[in-house]
């Protein structure tokens, strides 16, 4: 992951805040390197005076593609032009990227803002259509005095844009001001230009003189089969235009079905093309990962997975079985905390009846108990592979020590229920925990504490992304029962038409702290575009014929509990969706009546 600043100013040059830049180089590691640009434009009147622009931008850089550290910003040297990227580019219209992406993406643009072209702006938005991965930059061409900054459409990438007390724009990885109202996270709905070229009266405030515009990705109803489709901003002739397009989330598939579906199984068509799918999508996010810091081949891996033992997570952790190397450890991030509230409702039991015997309030955790089951099951079906599993165990205490400072990157999200979230998600990346690779090895007791281990692997996977497309959430199952394919229908596309605005930004910022980078397989464009195009009966069973191969299988993401069952994993392909905070326990951890809605103090 890498870190973005950018500030935009009339009166000088303006930087971003001492805490904003240690922030961005916590996300980005390996290089740090700013840059600074000015624009005059001189009145035609030739009386008026001058008006000049000041350019800030600050990167900080994650290196994970290529075989060296690509320092940015990338500045060309003949125009000038200037690229803050923090992203994966895994195709450039449709051809994969080998090696580091930043500089092909850079030239990408530097040649759709060619000094010979008169229609930049609408080239720009080509090169950007032709990108897929998930990105978060700022571009400024200097041959047409033009700015551009966007986010991928589903929002895998953190960038706020505000303005300051003085008026400045700037635009950055995390907030850059001590406010949680300054910052607004940049839309999801296009790319975002402003033109520098126009002479404007200097004496209007910086807010006033730079005009924002969207361009648009995309508002056609009805997409080309291969959705993709044309940006709505450019004129019908150039729709003749056969360059790459802007690819967007296509429209959800909503047929209702004619006759009774027929029961989903293992060796159903969409079951096996699903397996194959997800895989293609895992590969290219784990296959080339650079040898991190501190790498020992063989010993220490290139690769974890957010483990809460689910079926999302250790799907994606059994599919990286078969791509990887098989002396490759994969460690699988297991987060636990100690809940107050809860740990004095068992004190009071354990008072209650003695004899049971107390558990760690940390092996008690639901989803430690889920991890360590799915992890005795991936050991049991991928022999010769090291599982390291890190226990990953947060005393109360802790919790309160980084509170601020989870409070503090996942701005402007500011609820109770942020902060429960991204507190799990924050301590699960940091990645220290206690490391088990021999699931029936008896436990650490306090007596005989394990060393503390901290996972060398700087790409995450995360199965974000599965329950909203296939149907995993309860209210799914509720809007079945209340009006059928119809109801279950709206509600999926309700989720899905929601992924660009949900909450990846705040994910985003509090996952790459710890500088690594997390990886969403589920959010990969083609498989998105590809899963929405199938009718809604062959992703969850709801509605479907009861058969004795799926029985006491659950109906919510049924396929994926059929890919499961395809590859050994018969527990995991029945556990139960659970929310990361009732899972590792980072919700309600204060007695009291507070909501998840409510406000932080
Ligand atoms: N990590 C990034 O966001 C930048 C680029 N993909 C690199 O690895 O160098």
């Amino acid at each position: 992951m890498c870190g973005i600043f950018f500030s935009l100013s009339s009166s000088k040059p303006t930087e971003s805040t001492q805490e904003t830049c240690s922030l961005l180089q916590k996300r980005g590691p390996d290089s740090y390197k700013t840059h600074t640009a000015q624009k005059d434009i001189n009145a035609q009147d030739g009386k008026s005076p001058p008006l000049s622009y000041y350019l800030t931008f600050k990167s900080t850089v994650l290196s994970l593609r290529g075989d060296h550290v690509y320092t940015q910003p990338l500045v060309d040297p003949t125009t000038q032009s200037v690229l803050c990227w923090n992203g994966e580019a895994w195709k450039i219209a449709g051809e994969c990227v080998r090696g580091n992406d930043t500089e092909r993406v850079f030239n990408l643009f530097l040649q759709a803002v060619d000094s010979d072209q008169d229609d930049s702006v609408e080239r720009m938005a080509e090169a950007i259509a032709s990108l897929s991965g998930p990105f978060a930059f700022v571009f400024y061409d200097a041959v047409n005095s033009r700015l551009f900054y966007s986010r991928d459409c589903l929002g895998r990438r953190s960038l706020l844009e505000g303005f300051d007390e003085d008026g400045n724009l700037k635009i950055c990885s995390i907030c850059d001001s001590a406010s949680v109202d300054c910052f607004k996270e940049v839309d999801t709905e296009g790319v975002c230009t402003i033109d520098l070229a126009r002479y404007q009266d200097p004496s209007l405030s910086p807010r006033e003189l730079c005009q924002i515009k969207i361009l648009p990705w995309s508002s056609a109803a009805s997409p080309p089969a291969d959705h993709i489709v044309r940006p709505s901003y450019l004129t019908a002739g150039a729709a003749t235009d056969e360059r790459p397009k802007r690819k967007s989330i296509p429209p959800m598939n909503t047929s209702l079905p004619t006759e009774q579906p027929p029961a989903l199984t293992t060796d159903s068509a969409f079951v096996e093309q699903l397996e194959s799918n997800l895989r293609q999508s895992i590969e290219l996010r784990i296959q080339n990962i650079p040898e991190p810091p501190g790498y020992i081949a063989g010993e220490t891996a290139k690769t974890a997975v957010l483990f809460s033992g689910g079926l999302d997570c250790t799907l994606l952790a059994r599919l990286s079985h078969d791509i990887l190397p098989l002396h490759e450890p994969i460690d699988l991030l297991n987060v636990a905390f100690e809940n107050p509230r809860v740990a004095a409702a068992a004190k009071a039991n354990q008072q209650k009846s003695p004899s049971s015997s107390p558990l760690s309030i940390y092996e008690n955790c639901p989803d430690r108990i889920t991890g360590r089951a799915a992890h005795i099951e991936l050991q049991a079906t991928c022999p010769g592979r090291t599982w390291r599993f890190i226990a990953i165990d947060i005393p109360y205490t802790e919790t309160l020590a980084h509170r601020d400072q989870v409070k503090r990157l996942m701005r402007p999200h500011n609820t109770e229920m942020d902060m429960s979230i991204a507190c799990a998600l924050y301590f699960a990346s940091r990645g220290q925990g206690t490391a088990q690779t021999n699931p029936s090895a008896q436990l650490p007791t306090p007596d005989t504490p394990s060393p503390i281990y901290t996972t060398t692997s700087r790409v995450l996977l995360s199965g974000l992304g599965a329950d909203e497309l296939f149907a995993g959430y309860g209210r799914h199952s509720v809007a079945f029962n209340r009006g059928g394919f119809k109801e279950l229908i709206a509600e999926i596309d309700l989720d899905v038409s929601r992924l660009g605005s949900r909450n990846l930004g705040r994910d985003d910022r509090v996952l790459s702290h710890w500088g690594r980078e997390t990886r969403f397989p589920f959010l990969d464009e083609e498989f998105v575009a590809w899963v929405l195009q199938a009718p809604v009966w062959e992703k969850c069973g709801f509605g479907l014929p009861e058969i004795d191969a799926t029985a006491g299988i659950d109906c919510e993401k049924l396929a994926l509990r059929l890919v499961a069952l395809r590859l050994g994993l018969v527990r995991v392909s029945r556990e139960k969706k659970r929310a990361i905070q009732f899972g590792a326990r980072t919700a309600k951890m204060e007695t009291g009546r507070s909501r998840g809605t409510d406000a932080l103090s």
